[in-house]
């Protein structure tokens, strides 16, 4: 008897990665936005109509509201809930419209139709107390912060919710079409893919604030609003794709995983659970929110000479030839994971070096540092699904947590004590930061690549998706605090010091480096509870 089998758009290998390229886009657009204004710092310190006056601290509290209502009104656990309830594409394309809703407000907060507004003046005076908030001792805003901060902040709250709903949404769109495939490259390349919007935002933001040698920092947002707008139309492609899927298999969309309150409790039990939520924030809060600073620690620590207006380095195809040579290394330094013929693989890693180098030199000399902190994501694209494939076959994964902090605490302490002392020394203070920058950047491969897969070896299968949406709960109270702890630190060891590009990072490093050594401190007990109680995490993922 012949058996007739139905082929459904998850077969084909094109259309699936094309539902991959479309949540991963989406994902690229999501990124960008959520760092957009993180390299230019400086230039939002200063007064309207150049900036909008936000000090360290406006600047850190607007910055960490992007997690605020996950955090404080559980909203990323509703998002779990709303997952479940609606399915994959119905989330997907909320998600895309919350995050476009909340950067339209953002991008409002930052305009020149703001200043001066009846809006502005009611911000001015009002929202300094907020007393639910107050009760639990926090506060989104604080008396005498800018009104377009607050704004600003309140937008941001609004994408973050957008954001991180975007995130489980499509891990779990990731796993509709990919289970027993290639789930593990796709969800890798989707992460790929979000680096390098981190590094895109990185040179593009500055680039689009200072076009035509007028700066307006609110185009450097609507360049974010507009990618959002791309993301929201990708969402909905995709809706129409998944449905499909779901009319050929005849199924309604997938919930077999669906979030309940009394998982909570069993998933509290695991200590190994608690070990690596602990290791997660504490490592992930030394990372996004340095993030945000990182260019403007650059300025403050480097001696960047100004590049002649109408020179070739100054140029707006310069900025567009270095992001393509970006791309390039980019691309190489992925591909290199799936070629399989020696002498092709190691040429192509020798190409991605080479363009590597180029990248380097051409951000030298265009003196700035938001491209040299661009190459901070690139080596992630590269190495984060080589480590995963290393943790697939031979395992490892807690020595890795380990391995990645030591090196995370290395950097913030290069950072805080030796890149200073080359201040004066163009071409040494950028080569230090370089190399210290591609360091970190290879602890941020080491870490999620170990850290995501070892959660399924922590908690039973059934709760999978509850656990990764409590670790993320645990993770935003870290992305909510330490942007604004930066701000205060900063503001706090910088009395009088009104130059934005002048001010002392000294104590705002040692913070980070201190949540390094407490990260590292988890991992070596993960290592012995591991060991103790057989978790396995040493174990590879995949068994011959
Ligand atoms: C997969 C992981 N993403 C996260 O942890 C998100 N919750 C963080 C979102 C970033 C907030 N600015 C990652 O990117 O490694």
């Amino acid at each position: 008897m012949t058996e007739v089998i139905q082929k459904t758009l998850r077969d084909s290998a094109a259309l699936r990665w094309t539902a991959l390229l479309l949540l991963a886009l989406a994902m690229f657009c999501a990124y960008i936005f959520m760092d957009i204004l993180s390299p230019i710092k400086d230039l939002m310190a200063q007064a309207y109509p150049v900036g909008r006056g936000w000090d360290s601290t406006a600047f850190g509290t607007m910055q960490g509201s992007e997690t605020f209502l996950n955090v404080f009104v559980f909203f990323l656990i509703f998002a779990g809930i709303i997952l479940d309830k609606m399915g994959v594409r119905f989330t997907a394309v909320l998600s895309g419209a919350v995050m476009l809703a909340g950067a339209l407000i953002k991008y409002y907060a930052i305009s020149t139709a703001f200043h001066g507004s009846g809006i502005e003046v009611w911000f001015t005076n009002h929202l300094n107390h907020i007393p639910v908030f107050e009760q639990l001792g926090v506060s989104p805003f604080y008396e005498g912060m800018p009104a377009s901060a607050k704004v600003a902040a309140c937008g941001f709250m609004i994408f973050g919710c957008g954001a991180e709903m975007g995130g489980i949404t499509v891990s779990r769109g990731i796993v509709k079409w990919f289970k027993g495939r290639e789930m593990a490259l796709a969800m890798g390349s989707e992460m790929a893919l979000a680096r390098l919007g981190v590094a895109t935002c990185m040179i593009f933001s500055p680039f689009f604030a200072k076009l035509g040698g007028h700066i307006d920092v609110s185009r450097s947002v609507a360049f974010g609003v507009v990618l959002l707008c791309i993301a929201l139309i990708m969402f909905i492609v995709y809706f129409f794709m998944d449905k499909k899927l779901d009319a050929q298999t005849g199924e309604a969309e997938e919930k077999d995983d669906p979030f309940k309150v009394s998982d909570i409790g069993q998933i509290l039990k695991s200590s190994g659970f608690w070990l690596v939520s602990l290791l997660c924030v504490l490592y992930y809060s030394a990372i996004f929110p340095f993030q945000k600073y990182a260019v403007n620690m650059l300025q403050c620590n480097l001696t960047f000479e100004p590049v002649p207006e109408g020179s070739f380095w100054a140029s707006t195809s310069v900025t567009i030839i270095q992001y393509v040579i970006m791309l390039i290394v980019a691309a190489t330094a992925f591909m290199f994971n799936f070629i399989k013929n020696k002498p092709a693989k190691y040429a192509t890693m020798a190409l991605s070096i080479l363009f590597l180098v180029g990248y380097c030199y051409m951000g030298y000399m265009r003196q700035s540092a938001e491209s040299i902190f661009a190459v901070f994501p690139l080596l992630a694209v590269g190495i984060t699904p080589i480590l995963g494939n290393y943790v697939d076959h031979k395992g490892k994964a807690a020595s890795m947590l380990v391995l990645g902090s030591l090196l995370l605490i290395a950097c913030h302490l290069t950072f805080a004590f030796i890149l200073p002392l080359f201040k004066g020394n163009d071409l040494g203070g950028v080569v230090v930061a370089y190399v210290t920058i591609l360091v970190l950047g290879s602890s941020f491969s080491l870490v999620p690549a170990s850290l995501w897969p070892s959660v399924p070896k922590l908690v039973d299968a059934k709760i999978i998706g509850s656990a990764y949406a409590l670790i993320f709960w645990i993770q935003n109270i870290g992305l909510w605090l330490f942007p604004l702890l930066i701000g205060k630190v900063l503001d706090a060891t910088n009395p009088g010091v009104t130059d934005p590009t002048r001010l002392n990072y000294t104590a705002p490093l040692l913070m980070l480096a201190g949540l390094g050594v407490a990260a590292l401190v988890i991992g070596l007990i993960l290592k012995v509870v591991d060991k103790k109680k057989g978790l396995g995490l040493e174990e590879p993922n995949i068994k011959a």
